[in-house]
């Protein structure tokens, strides 16, 4: 068997031609241009490549974005007045603040200070608690992509074993509960499972966000398998690959996502319809109060 590759770039191309439709629909219904504010804290040479790519990704759909750059050695009582000015900002909707942080700040206390109707990354508890109740507000970006990706693809979730390697906060956690919330049956894997291949050789659908190059090879996919690659990791020949062996664990699969080409451009995607449905929203609630 030769799995099918799926074109991440493909499926985030027509989802941003959604977005843009949204986006001009809005501005003609209620005169509203979504905002964006994404805070970059430090000169970290690949969070800058990110925000530059999420700021592009913005504008070509017709979002406002606002870009604030912070020293590495800001205080945390500055970053949090930003951020409390953004939250009472009307032209903004979505506020993003790049991760990693530098270590002296707080960032437990940076995510808890997003209003959570602006907070389009899904990080904050509130949102975190509304993805478990499953009264969800925010989807993390990154699972959203995910999801979206096997949707474009016709691939059914409900009663499939799905096996998620990796338990981050930003992608395992809330993939394994967007994924029971769709009625699969998934179990988590991490770092400190034994036997990984035992688990993972059960999975239908695998998804793989460990950040370990080549951690899942042939042996440990089940044929016809669906195998979602996560993980993004630049080897020392300065090469981008995933957490799974493509070339072979492609010979066993039914489909297969790639790195670069996979995830990563759904990521950015699901950032853009987030800050639509933020703007939505709040209008809404405006509209409401008024
Ligand atoms: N608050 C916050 N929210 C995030 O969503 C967030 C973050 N912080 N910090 C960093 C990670 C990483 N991330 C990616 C987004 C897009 C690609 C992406 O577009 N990748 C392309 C290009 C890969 C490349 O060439 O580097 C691809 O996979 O094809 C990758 C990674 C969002 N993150």
């Amino acid at each position: 068997m030769t799995a099918k590759i799926i074109d991440g770039r493909a499926v985030a191309d027509i989802i941003r031609t959604e977005c843009s439709v949204r986006v001009q629909r809005l501005e003609e219904k209620a005169g509203i241009r979504p905002g964006l504010a994404v805070i970059l804290v430090g000169g970290d040479p690949a969070s800058a490549v990110y925000v530059r790519n999420k700021i592009r990704a913005c504008e070509a759909v017709g979002i406002h974005s606002f870009t604030h750059r912070l020293a590495e050695t800001v205080e945390n009582d500055e970053l949090l007045g930003l951020i409390l000015r953004l939250n009472a900002d009307p032209s903004v909707h979505g506020i993003l603040v790049q991760l990693p942080l530098p270590a002296h700040i707080d960032m437990a206390r940076v995510l808890e200070t997003i209003a959570p109707s602006k907070d389009v990354d899904g990080f904050h508890l509130y949102n975190v608690g509304a993805l478990v109740t499953g009264n969800t507000v925010f989807s993390p970006c990154t699972p959203y992509g995910v999801v979206k990706l096997l949707e474009h693809e016709g691939i059914v979730v409900e009663g499939q074993n799905v096996v998620v390697v990796g338990a981050s906060n930003i992608v395992g956690k809330p993939m394994a509960l967007m994924l029971m919330a769709r009625d699969a049956t998934v179990a988590i894997c991490h770092a400190k499972t034994r036997d990984l291949a035992q688990f993972t050789i059960g999975a239908d659908i695998l998804v793989v966000a460990a950040g370990v190059p080549g951690l899942i090879t042939a042996p440990m996919v089940k044929r016809g398998a669906v195998v979602i690659d996560v993980g993004i990791n630049r080897l020392g020949n300065g090469k981008i690959v995933g957490d799974v062996d493509f070339v072979g664990v492609s010979r066993r699969a039914s489909h297969i996502t790639p790195v670069p080409g996979g995830v990563g451009p759904m990521t950015v995607t699901m950032l853009l319809v987030n800050t639509i449905e933020s703007a939505e929203r709040l209008h809404a609630m405006q509209r409401t109060a008024a």
